[in-house]
């Protein structure tokens, strides 16, 4: 049985990112999107990229960025992992994707099953897809849960993920009705907006990884 992915997004300090490593995430998310109280600019993005060991994925969160800040962005940081959580089209995601080592992630919002269909145009440009709620005041981040039932008997035809309201009270409940294979969660671990809550980024990472264990 494959391993359960979890990705603890918005991180801002050193003491939630060790926390996170040692609670079982698989991939950490750092921000850089002025408008989010999670936003970290590049230099601080690479200072706690370098505080993210090799056995985690270090996921690098931008959105609508332009070509030159992001190759700029790429090149400081050195994530694993690109994710683009903006307007950005599989023409941009295939470039990056065939021009770096990257792994790269699309991010869509859900709110019906023609958006699902629509995500299929980034099969070829992405490596993985983020199933979020549609964007509200951000274009992520908003502690926003899509409707689960939607991704029922869906042909996924790539790898995906989970995201948009999960906490520790509801992403076993996601992972057993979905299937979620990552799940990614955000605003419900926080104290307050940008204030990450290791008790709760423990308890997300425990219940989701009792839950794949259970499903197994
Ligand atoms: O987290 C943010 O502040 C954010 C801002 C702008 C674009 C994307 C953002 N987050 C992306 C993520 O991957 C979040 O983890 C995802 O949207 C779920 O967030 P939440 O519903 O708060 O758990």
């Amino acid at each position: 049985m494959a391993d359960q992915l979890i990705k603890i997004c918005g991180l801002t300090t050193e003491e939630t990112i060790d926390a996170a490593v040692e609670a079982g995430a698989t991939h950490i998310g750092l921000v850089h999107f002025e408008k989010s109280p999670r936003h970290l600019s590049i230099a601080d993005a690479a200072k706690l990229r370098a505080r993210i060991p090799d056995s985690v994925k270090a996921v690098l969160l931008t959105v609508n960025m332009e070509p030159k800040p992001t190759a700029e962005a790429l090149q400081e940081v050195q994530p694993d992992v690109l994710q683009l959580h903006g307007k950005e089209t599989p023409e941009w995601l295939s470039l990056i994707k065939d021009n770096s080592k990257l792994e790269v992630w699309k991010a869509v919002g859900i709110k019906d099953r023609a958006a699902l269909e629509r995500a299929e145009k980034f099969k070829d440009a992405a490596h993985r897809l983020l199933y979020d709620a549609a964007a509200g005041a951000l274009p992520g981040g908003n502690g926003l849960a899509l409707d689960w039932r939607l991704l029922l008997n869906h042909r996924h035809v790539m790898p995906w993920g989970l995201a948009g309201g999960l906490g520790p009270h509801n992403v076993a409940d996601a992972i057993r009705y979905t299937g979620a294979p990552l799940v990614d969660a955000s605003s419900g671990l926080e104290s307050e907006p940008g204030v990450k809550d290791i008790g709760k980024i423990r308890a997300f990472c425990e219940a989701a990884l009792a839950a794949r264990k259970a499903a197994a």
